[in-house]
């Protein structure tokens, strides 16, 4: 590939794609590409598909129709996962892994060792990501004695350390405290400005708003908007404002500040 294709070509697309869950059809074909450099949210009510989108471009669910590419590459051939950072939706505030904080952030550099071993490199990129995080102090701590915030902290840690190109976020301010929340936003702004290309899985813009490029907006698994963020969100997103706001007929999507 000549470096002008891959300038062009994007990191992540989806196109046509279907997949189903339980038997049931949650993305009915739907298109998304994610330019290199680009920050894109994907925003929908509750159910349209986001997450469900998100784990089949990376493919913890199987499309049923459809192609998926990363990197100009069919998702069945690509290897390359190093390149790819992600971070699952939160589902407790610390699972039952009685792992420590820096266990848990090194098992995301696996890919870009050889063989597994841990090279002086590899343990520096370990420190850096948890000092990004500002979750240095804790590195030796186990996951179980950390707040739902510091935890989240950690999963983008990890998300990071293999130093993608590509960070897909599902939800990551979701259930997070102010300060997580504020850390998390330097964080992003940080990789944004190094050049990282983003994909976030948002219910309101928020404080992110300002890092988004382009908003796809998901509705009962289709795409129902490809474009600028939701004007209603920018209209709205100042401080104070947290209220439900209708879009396009869709179900409200909530749009306040966070903070
Ligand atoms: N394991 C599953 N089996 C069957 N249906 C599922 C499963 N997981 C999710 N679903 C359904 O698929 C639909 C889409 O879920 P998905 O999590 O992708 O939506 P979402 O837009 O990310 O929603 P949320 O904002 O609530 O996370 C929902 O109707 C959900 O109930």
């Amino acid at each position: 590939m000549t470096s002008r294709e891959r300038e062009s070509t994007p990191v992540l697309a989806l196109r046509d794609v279907r997949a189903e869950l339980g038997g049931r059809p949650v993305l009915r074909g739907i298109d998304l590409s994610v330019r290199p450099g680009e920050v894109v949210a994907l925003l929908g009510a509750n159910g349209s598909g986001k997450s469900t989108a998100v784990r089949t471009a990376i493919g913890q669910v199987p499309a049923t129709s459809g192609a998926v590419e990363l990197f100009g590459t069919p998702l069945r051939s690509f290897r390359d996962w190093a390149r790819v950072g992600y971070v699952p939706q939160r589902t407790s505030a610390a699972g039952g892994v009685p792992a420590t904080v820096s266990e848990i952030v090194s098992s995301g550099r696996l890919a870009r060792t050889r063989f597994g071993l841990f090279r002086k490199a590899d343990r520096e990129a370990v420190g850096r990501a948890l000092e990004l995080v500002g979750m240095a102090d804790r590195a030796k701590d186990s996951v179980t004695a950390l707040s739902g915030g510091q935890h989240q902290r950690v999963l983008i840690a990890r998300a990071l350390v293999s130093e993608p190109e590509l960070l897909i976020m599902d939800e990551p301010m979701a259930g997070v405290d102010l300060a997580s929340q504020e850390v998390l936003a330097a964080t992003l702004r940080e990789q944004v400005g190094a050049g990282a290309t983003v994909l976030l899985v948002l219910h309101e813009l928020g404080p992110l708003e300002p890092l988004i490029d382009r908003a796809v907006v998901l509705r009962d698994g289709c795409v129902l908007h490809d474009g600028p963020p939701p004007k209603a969100v920018g209209q709205h997103a100042l401080p104070g404002h947290d209220h439900v706001h209708p879009h396009e007929g869709a179900e409200p999507i909530r749009t306040g500040l966070l903070s």
